[in-house]
């Protein structure tokens, strides 16, 4: 299948999997994906036409040998058609395919492929009708099989498309009863095994080219099923890449991807010795807020905090987590200590300003957050560990000069 199709989605799995189940014994899809099928497939048929068309063209003329033989009173007749009307108009309309493929294919009509396969199987039977109604020799009778052959080349060789081949066979079948009414001089004997035998063609190639085309369908359906799992696939692995990155509290990063990130902006801070902050941020008073209105409030109030760290870092770089139980760590990445403080005051007020009721703390009648601020230069310090145990002892003094304030502590 090419490689434009695109790996279908929901409801359209379902309908793929209910086509490979059930089948489709009308050789048909729904509407939206048999055009599809039909786009994805059209430059392979293109392909396929032109490598049987030009091996068929050659059969064609091959003929000429049985022209000769069996209807020898109008070889030249035939040499003409065969030489100088189909295979000209053949060989051109072979060419254009050839050289302009690419811009035909553009237009994703099938109808452009499929409609020259039957056109070029028409004219081989009119031809031969042609030829043949108007020999008069003893084996011209004969001559009358010729007509499966066409039939073969369309159903089988070129695989029309099944609804197409239906009205192809009938189509040829017409040219074949049409030449013998023509003929006067068919023997009684001669005609009925004839038509059975041309008629016995349809009915197997028609056969042959069904199952061919359910086969085709149905390896269609198989690799767009197995490209919606393969996408399906990928898809949940990035989900739980992303889930694993996040804490389910309060959808902020977790302490495992803050690491991560962390050591990144290490990495790229350190060989330009660039400055780096972190805030580390603690609910004053937490184990008493949560003895008082319960766990799930308590639950409530850190989504509230995460939400006001979410707002307020926001600047590209920056990265909020959840550190652990009531505590919480952002990176800042290229900041000053002033920025770093400024931020760390605005949480602090922002957290304040929630006016989310604490009767418990004795530091205020709201909640509160202390923050320690570590502020240093990336590559002067042994590893992002120290910068972190700089903010928490920033955060211990925040604590220990009475919480609801920011300490900051800088790198010596
Ligand atoms: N509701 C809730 N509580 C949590 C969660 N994680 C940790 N805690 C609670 O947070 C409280 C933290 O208590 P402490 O470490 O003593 O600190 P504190 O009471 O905030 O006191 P200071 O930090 O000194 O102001 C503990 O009671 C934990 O049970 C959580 O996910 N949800």
């Amino acid at each position: 299948m090419p490689a434009s199709s695109t790996p279908p989605q929901g409801d359209e799995r379902a309908t793929l999997q209910r086509l490979l189940d059930r089948g489709f014994p009308w050789m048909r899809f729904p509407a939206e994906l048999e055009a599809r099928f039909q786009q994805d497939m059209v430059a392979q048929r293109l392909q396929h036409f032109l490598l049987s068309g030009i091996v068929a063209l050659l059969v064609y003329n091959g003929f000429l040998v049985v022209d000769y033989l069996m209807a020898s009173d109008v070889f030249w007749l035939a040499l003409q058609i065969r030489l100088f009307v189909f295979t000209p108009l053949a060989a051109a309309v072979l060419w254009a395919y050839w050289r302009w493929g690419p811009r035909i294919l553009a237009w994703r009509l099938p109808v452009l492929v499929e409609g020259p396969v039957l056109c070029s199987g028409l004219m081989a039977a009119a031809s031969l009708a042609f030829i043949l109604s108007s020999s008069h020799t003893a084996l011209s009778h004969y001559y009358h099989v010729g007509f499966i052959v066409v039939i073969i080349y369309g159903n089988i060789v070129q695989r029309l498309r099944f609804w197409m081949a239906v009205p192809f066979s009938l189509l040829v079948l017409a040219m074949h009863l049409g030449g013998i009414v023509v003929l006067d001089h068919m023997p009684p004997r001669l005609l009925g095994p004839i038509v059975i035998m041309v008629v016995a063609t349809i009915v197997f190639t028609l056969m042959a080219n069904y199952a061919l085309e359910r086969d085709e369908r149905r390896h269609y359906l198989l690799t767009l099923r197995e490209k919606a799992l393969v996408q399906e696939l990928a898809h949940t692995h990035a989900r739980l890449m992303e889930l694993s990155k996040v804490d389910s509290l309060t959808e902020l990063a977790n302490r495992g991807h803050f690491q991560d990130y962390l050591q990144q902006v290490w990495r790229r801070a350190a060989p330009d010795r660039t400055s780096l902050a972190l805030l580390m941020v603690d609910v004053d008073h937490f184990k008493k807020y949560n003895d008082r209105y319960g766990h799930p409030a308590g639950d409530a109030a850190l989504r509230e905090v995460a939400r006001v760290l979410g707002s307020n870092l926001r600047r590209p770089g920056d990265l909020v987590a959840r550190y652990g139980g009531e505590e919480f760590v952002a990176v800042l990445p290229q900041s000053s200590p002033e920025t770093a403080s400024q931020v760390a005051e605005r949480v602090r007020q922002a957290v304040e300003g929630l006016q989310v009721r604490h009767e418990g703390s004795s530091t205020a009648r709201v909640l509160t957050v202390s923050v320690g601020v570590a502020h240093g230069v990336a590559g002067n310090l042994a590893s992002p560990e120290a910068l972190l145990k700089q903010a928490d002892q920033a955060l211990y003094q925040a604590k220990r000069e009475g919480r609801n304030r920011i300490r900051l502590l800088m790198q010596p």
